[in-house]
Formats: C-alpha cells, sequence, structure tokens
C-alpha cells in the first residue's frame, strides 16, 4: 500500500489492543508489573514511559514523517522549550549564547530572560525577519550554542526566512556543531510546516493550540533528530516532564480532526481578513517597522496577498494559520472594542488555535508578561488585537464584530432606503450594501494557499444593521 497521507494518519490511529479497540486504551496506570527483577519490560514506571504516551508520540511522528523514538509529548509548550533548553545549555562547558527572536511569545522571552538574569545563558534579541543583519550579528560573535526561531511571530506575524536562516547556520557551523537551531513551531503546528526537513535540529509546538484544538488540555511536543534525542528524554525521564496519560489520551483524539479544523479555522481567517480590509476598510498589512502606517487601522496576515511577506511565507509553509491582528491607531478604542458586550461569540481569552474564535489584546494579556519597556523599544503596538479565528460560520464571527466595531464608535451602519452603509469614522472608508445585490451576500475570495475560490456567505451590513 502506498504511505497514507498526514490526514490520513492522523485519524488512523495504530495501536495494539487484546480485545481490538477501536480506541487507544487510556493506560491510567503509574507502574507496570514486572514479570521478574532481573528481566526489563518496555514499561515500568509512567515518568519513563506510558503506552498511551508512545501512541500519541507515533502520531506526532507520523505528522512530522520521523521515527517515534525522536518525538516527545511533555506537560506544555513552555515545558517543551525549557526541556530543550536544559538539554543544550547543560551542553556546553561556557555560558551559551542564544540568539533569539525580538518578536516572541511573552512566555518565552520571560523565560529567556530568566536564563540571562541568571547568568545561565546570553540570549542576543535580533529581528530574525531580516535575514542579512541576522547573518551579520552570527558572524559578529565569538559562539553561538543555540538559535531560537519563531516563524510567523505571535503576534506580530512576521516571517523569519527559516529555509535560508538554517542552510546559513548548518554551511557555517558544520555537520557536528554543538549550535542547534531550534524553532517554536506553534502558530503553525506539523500540519502547515515542517521545520526539521529545512535543517532545524529540534522542533517544538505548544499542543494546547492547534494540536489538540478543544482547551481542555494543557500539552507541549518536542521532535528531535536523532543525535540530540536521547539527551531530550534523559531530561524528561530526569525530571518527570512527560504528558500525563490522560492527557496523552485526549491528544491523540483532539489531533484526528487536526486538519478538518485547521482547514475551516484557515479558511474563516483568510475571509475575515479580506472582509476587514474590504468592507471594514482596515489598509493591507504592514510591518510594523513601517512608520508610515502608524496610528492607522491596519490589519496583519501571512495569508493575505497584501502581507510584505506572503510570498516567502508561502514558499515554505503548507497554510497561513489561523492568527491575525488587528490595529486601530487607539489603546482606547482597541480596549473598547475587546470589551463590548455586544461580543457574543468572540472570547475575550488568551491562547489560539481552539475551535472558538478568541479576541485578546496581547499588551495586556499573552504579552504582559514582557517588559513594558522592552516592548516601547520593540515598537510593540499596545492597541493591537489579536484575533484567533475558530470553525464558527463567519457570518456569525463578522455579524459580531461589526456589532463591537459600532459600539466601541469605530463604525456606524446606517440605513437608507434599501442600502445600508458602514461608514468607517477613523478613516472614512464607505461600504454599501444593498440587499438586492447578490455579490454582497457571496464574498469572493481567491484563496492562494489552497488555490480555490472560496465562496463565504458574508455578513450583510443590512443583517448586522437589524
Ligand atoms: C508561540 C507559542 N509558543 C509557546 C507557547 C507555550 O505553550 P503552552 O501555553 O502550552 O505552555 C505559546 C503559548 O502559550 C505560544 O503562543
Ligand atoms: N498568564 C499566561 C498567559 C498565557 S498566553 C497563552 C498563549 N501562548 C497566547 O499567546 O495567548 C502566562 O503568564 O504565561
Amino acid at each position: 500500500m502506498s504511505k497514507p497521507s498526514l490526514n490520513t494518519s492522523l485519524v488512523s490511529v495504530s495501536h495494539k489492543d487484546k480485545y481490538g479497540s477501536s480506541v487507544p486504551p487510556l493506560y491510567q496506570s503509574t507502574t507496570f508489573k514486572a514479570s521478574s527483577f532481573s528481566e526489563l519490560q518496555e514499561y515500568d514506571y509512567t515518568r519513563s514511559g506510558n503506552p498511551t504516551r508512545t501512541v500519541l508520540q507515533q502520531q506526532v511522528a507520523n505528522l512530522y514523517e520521523v521515527a517515534p523514538e525522536q518525538v516527545f509529548a511533555v506537560s506544555s509548550g513552555m515545558t517543551a522549550l525549557d526541556i530543550i533548553l536544559r538539554t543544550l545549555v547543560d551542553n556546553s562547558d561556557h555560558i551559551p549564547t542564544i540568539i533569539a527572536g525580538d518578536d516572541l511569545y511573552g512566555g518565552t522571552q520571560r523565560l529567556l530572560t530568566f536564563l540571562q538574569t541568571r547568568n545561565q545563558a546570553k540570549v542576543v534579541h535580533t529581528d530574525t525577519t531580516d535575514s542579512e543583519s541576522f547573518i551579520t550579528l552570527f558572524n559578529s560573535l565569538d559562539h553561538v550554542d543555540i538559535v531560537l526561531l519563531e516563524s510567523p511571530t505571535n503576534p506580530l506575524l512576521k516571517v523569519a526566512d527559516l529555509p535560508r536562516l538554517c542552510q546559513f547556520v548548518k554551511q557555517k557551523t558544520g555537520p557536528d556543531s554543538n549550535c542547534k537551531i531550534v524553532v517554536d513551531n506553534t502558530m503553525m503546528s506539523g500540519l502547515n510546516s515542517n521545520p526539521l526537513q529545512y535543517g532545524a535540529d529540534l522542533v517544538y509546538e505548544s499542543g494546547t493550540k492547534y494540536l489538540n484544538g478543544h482547551h481542555d488540555i494543557m500539552a507541549g511536543v518536542i521532535i528531535a533528530k536523532k543525535d540530540v534525542a536521547p539527551s531530550v528524554y534523559f531530561v524528561i525521564n530526569s525530571t518527570g516532564a512527560g504528558l500525563s496519560p490522560m492527557d496523552s489520551w485526549l491528544l491523540i483524539r483532539g489531533l484526528k480532526t487536526l486538519s478538518v479544523r485547521l482547514y475551516k479555522q484557515q479558511i474563516n481567517a483568510m475571509v475575515l481578513s479580506h472582509w476587514l480590509q474590504d468592507v471594514c476598510g482596515f489598509k493591507s498589512t504592514q510591518l510594523p517597522s513601517d512608520n508610515k502606517t502608524i496610528n492607522q487601522l491596519q490589519t496583519r496576515f501571512v495569508g493575505l496577498e497584501s502581507h510584505p511577506q506572503f510570498d516567502l511565507h508561502k514558499s515554505f509553509n503548507r497554510g497561513p494559520g489561523a492568527v491575525l491582528s488587528i490595529e486601530t491607531g487607539d489603546v482606547a478604542l482597541s480596549e473598547r472594542i475587546v470589551t463590548s458586550k455586544r461580543l457574543q461569540i468572540w472570547a475575550v481569552t488568551v491562547s489560539f488555535g481552539c475551535v472558538n474564535s478568541l479576541i485578546s489584546m496581547p499588551c495586556k494579556m499573552s504579552h504582559a508578561s514582557i517588559d513594558p519597556e522592552l516592548r516601547k523599544q520593540r515598537a510593540f503596538p499596545e492597541d493591537l488585537i489579536r484575533l484567533c479565528c475558530g470553525i464558527e460560520d463567519i457570518k456569525d464571527l463578522q455579524y459580531d464584530l461589526l456589532a463591537a466595531f459600532e459600539e466601541a464608535g469605530l463604525i456606524e451602519l446606517q440605513q437608507r432606503g434599501n442600502d445600508t452603509y458602514l461608514l468607517n469614522k477613523k478613516n472614512g472608508h464607505v461600504a454599501r450594501n444593498n440587499i438586492g445585490e447578490t455579490y454582497q451576500e457571496n464574498y469572493n475570495v481567491y484563496d492562494q494557499f489552497f488555490g480555490q475560490q472560496i465562496v463565504s456567505n458574508t455578513a450583510s451590513l443590512h443583517r448586522a444593521k437589524l
């Protein structure tokens, strides 16, 4: 039989069960009996290994197309990074130097700062979207032990040219070097991107996000090249960071629907970002370094052709993900939108990748752990609103947002005869919706990633007004 596709292998879970159970059994057991004290068995103690965790690791191995012994399921995404850093940092006889991006998930920044302040690592941050300055920095340092990359970044959606950076580091340091490239793949998931295939040594994901998708567990997965995998296992076994049997079982279940969930979430994000531009009057996406756009309404999404790094992102990823962000140019306005009582579907919640749509203000929530002074230095927009699309009907998501925009005073919906007008009060953009015309009901978006026309029954302004 030919090799099954990723989508197929995620639902076809192979496991051994003497009763032929359709679903892998949950081995909620700490210990496993030995037949004799002298005969080593596959499992003895759940910290060291558990059959349910093994099935999960096999599933993730299928997703990343590696051997099962290269995959480790741990208790959270942050645990995954912690284990990786311990594995690599403990290896060196000097204070290791880590190069990391300058737009990182808040928890990652916090952990790196923690190591730095305890003199356990020297952390150098750089704009990893600028490959040339990354290369210049790398060349200027005496030694680099770890390169930590996140792409696209959470929440500014900045894209690092991962294949180019990996190729540079590998060429520069040689195949047996101790300098390791680590990629946080949470924003993509293994379904959209496989950084091991273009040279990363270790990849991790917060399984809490897309992999599980239901916000009922915390989890992390580590996928390691064969040479480092045994050291990663050593640290996990020594510290007890392995994912619990119950959470492993739930994650096996979550993974089965990863492809359908992610597909629908991405379509929603695609339609929503076009709609924010074309109907609501948000300007096309810009990088934060573009000073011209400050104080403008903008939307950032790597799935929009207008994103300055759209082509780069598409060149090595299979999808855009479902996280987008908007800026209003006015912190108070953003706060009014996010706290609007008219938001019924978008939940004000941290995290992303869930079947439910979430709205948040990173500076106050997911990225609050980054020192405000550092956020300022990095021109991190305080008015940024992050939108993480779930699988609901897009029109309901649109109505909800329109209502919040209206209540917050960003837009006004005016009824004139049969026509409904959307007036963007901040920039004067106007969209007209005539209930007699069909094009407003069916809003067509050519989806650049999946190469198809998405026909979405978009929010009619008329209905929103009602
Ligand atoms: C990009 C990214 N990496 C890592 C993590 C950490 O994952 P976890 O919350 O599962 O520890 C998060 C979110 O928390 C994240 O957004
Ligand atoms: N209070 C938490 C915040 C978690 S943010 C989770 C997620 N990565 C996101 O980006 O929303 C903390 O201090 O870590």
